[in-house]
């Protein structure tokens, strides 16, 4: 069985101020059955990391560097982030693909980088709205999985997201339906390439999760849990969700 994970993404939102979000989790989650984590913006890793020392919640960051260190001026290694304190890191976001210009090939040396640097790689993949409309989600998201992922894997070491582009920071949500069929998807994919080691591999799903939708979404196979963006940045509304994974 693969572990569970309720892991919140801040992106570029969170100062110091908003620690308190994430001491606040620690008092309703003092004992969680399942795993949490937040990923603040890079410049509050280390005071989170502190914050939250001793307690059951995991700080990680939203990307890193392929290179451990080196002329690479602006960026940040998995090193340097689990240096500060971080043991998780999100990988090949669509915010970052789209921004950044970030392809699979540098998703896949990143995602070797921070296992080799101890930390916990989340690869997202997901498809845009038109090649959903034009039937190529499933080929897309498969393509994704294939080119970011490096061909051995430690199963502790590795979490899936399938965040789909059009339901981020949108509040559109796809069908029960069509989340369940692009996790077997990716499950099946992954067992054809990884064996039982498929079957650890949190799948998470992404894409305007809330604390009104998150029940119905833990219910569905194959989904072993949730990447949050918006309703992760108050201790209110990730509670809710975290919750309904615990229930789950
Ligand atoms: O991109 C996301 C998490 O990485 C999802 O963001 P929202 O939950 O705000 O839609």
């Amino acid at each position: 069985m693969a572990r569970k994970l309720a892991a919140g993404n801040w992106k570029m939102n969170g100062t110091q101020a908003a620690l308190t979000e994430a001491q606040a989790l620690t008092g309703m989650f003092p004992a969680p059955s399942v795993e949490i984590l937040l990923c603040p913006p890079t410049t509050l890793v280390y005071a989170m990391a502190e914050a939250l020392r001793g307690t059951a919640i995991h700080t990680g960051g939203q990307d890193c560097h392929a290179h451990a260190n080196g002329a690479h001026t602006g960026d940040t290694s998995a090193e340097l982030l689990a240096d500060a304190g971080a043991t998780h890191v999100i990988l090949g976001h669509s915010e970052r693909r789209a921004d950044h210009g970030e392809t699979d090939a540098i998703v896949r040396a990143k995602t070797q980088a921070a296992v080799a640097a101890g930390l916990v790689a989340i690869v997202c993949v997901g498809e845009t709205l038109e090649q959903r409309e034009a039937g190529e989600t499933l080929d897309v998201v498969r393509a994704q999985l294939q080119g970011s992922l490096p061909d051995t894997i430690e199963a502790d070491k590795i979490v899936i997201a399938y965040e789909p582009v059009w339901a981020i920071g949108t509040g559109k949500v796809p069908t029960l339906d069509q989340i369940g069929e692009v996790h077997a998807d990716m499950r099946k994919a992954l067992a054809g390439r990884f064996g039982d080691d498929a079957k650890m591999l949190p799948l998470l799903y992404g894409g305007s999760v809330k604390p009104t939708n998150a029940a119905e979404i833990f219910a569905v196979s194959d989904v072993d849990g949730a990447l949050v963006g918006g309703a992760s940045l108050k201790a209110d509304d990730f509670s809710g969700i975290i919750s309904a994974l615990q229930d789950a």
